[in-house]
């Protein structure tokens, strides 16, 4: 497979207060991601999961090393990347329709074409019947898949996804988790997704980037070759449970440190 995206030696420090040294949020990371995969970073709160993934979308510039998208040096925002953040962050005061479309009217695509890509990926993610309605209308769950929808719109190359679906109920995620897989396998899309929960990661991630904090570096990148689907009944597997110990083991200590 090829590389769409990569990371080559990267750091970021922070600057903290005068006289401290700063954060170093990432620590000489090198990851190359895989055109057409869906890669989990995984880890415990501070390890620069999120610092990453804003470095992929442009919005972070890294302290030393660089970060490229199909072999040129990012330097700033890119359309060719998405993102999806755990908060909806939809226009409040436009209709659903218009949210999705926003992507294609950036682009200067003309309204009738807007309206054709909307419908089409809102019926991907079952909404085609709230085009005209208001965010503040729908339920989170709703309003995550119009993020999803509009994200889809704009056609990125890669989506990523900072812990979309933490601030849903569990029915309302696992619902989400299944829609996101498919329409993955539909549009072949590359999907950088950051959690720390490691159900989600074993479900939905083809690999894993287990990373460990303070500094944050990469403690392990591990194949996930689980059958899919990952459905109830793949969850109760013997390759299941080992595969969550592995996991579980290189990060248990990052946990409890956080929990301590
Ligand atoms: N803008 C910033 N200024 C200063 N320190 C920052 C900034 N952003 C992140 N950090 C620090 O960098 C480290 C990594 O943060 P980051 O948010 O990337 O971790 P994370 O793994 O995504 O954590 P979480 O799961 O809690 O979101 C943390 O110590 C954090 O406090």
């Amino acid at each position: 497979m090829n590389t769409i995206l990569s990371a080559r030696g990267v750091s970021k420090r922070f600057a903290g207060h005068q006289g401290s040294g700063g954060v170093l949020a990432l620590d000489a990371i090198s990851l190359e991601v895989r055109e057409g995969e869906f890669l989990c970073l995984l880890g415990a709160s501070g390890c620069g999961k999120s610092t990453l993934l804003n470095m992929f979308a442009g919005f972070v510039a890294p302290s030393g090393g660089e970060i490229r998208l199909r072999d040129e040096a990012i330097t700033g925002i890119d359309p060719r990347c998405g993102m999806v953040f755990q908060s909806y962050a939809l226009f409040p005061w436009k209709t659903v329709r218009e949210n999705v479309a926003f992507g294609p009217k950036m682009k200067g695509i003309g309204r009738g074409e807007r309206r054709d890509i909307a419908e089409r990926f809102l019926a991907m993610v079952g909404l085609s019947g709230f085009a005209g309605h208001y965010p503040v209308e729908l339920s989170g769950g709703m309003q995550q898949r119009v993020t999803l929808a509009r994200c889809l719109a704009a056609n990125p190359e890669v989506m990523l996804m900072d812990e979309p679906f933490a601030a849903l109920d569990a029915m309302t995620r696992e619902v989400l988790q299944g829609e996101l897989m498919r329409i993955q396998a539909q549009s072949g899309k590359t999907i950088v997704f950051v959690t720390h929960n490691i159900d989600e990661a074993l479900v939905m991630a083809d690999r894993i980037v287990v990373m460990s904090p303070r500094p944050g570096r990469i403690a392990a990148v591990i194949d996930n070759d689980l059958p899919r689907p990952r459905d109830i009944e793949a969850q109760s597997l013997p390759a299941y449970a080992a595969l969550k110990r592995q996991v579980w083991n290189l990060i248990a200590g990052d946990l409890m440190a956080h929990a301590a």
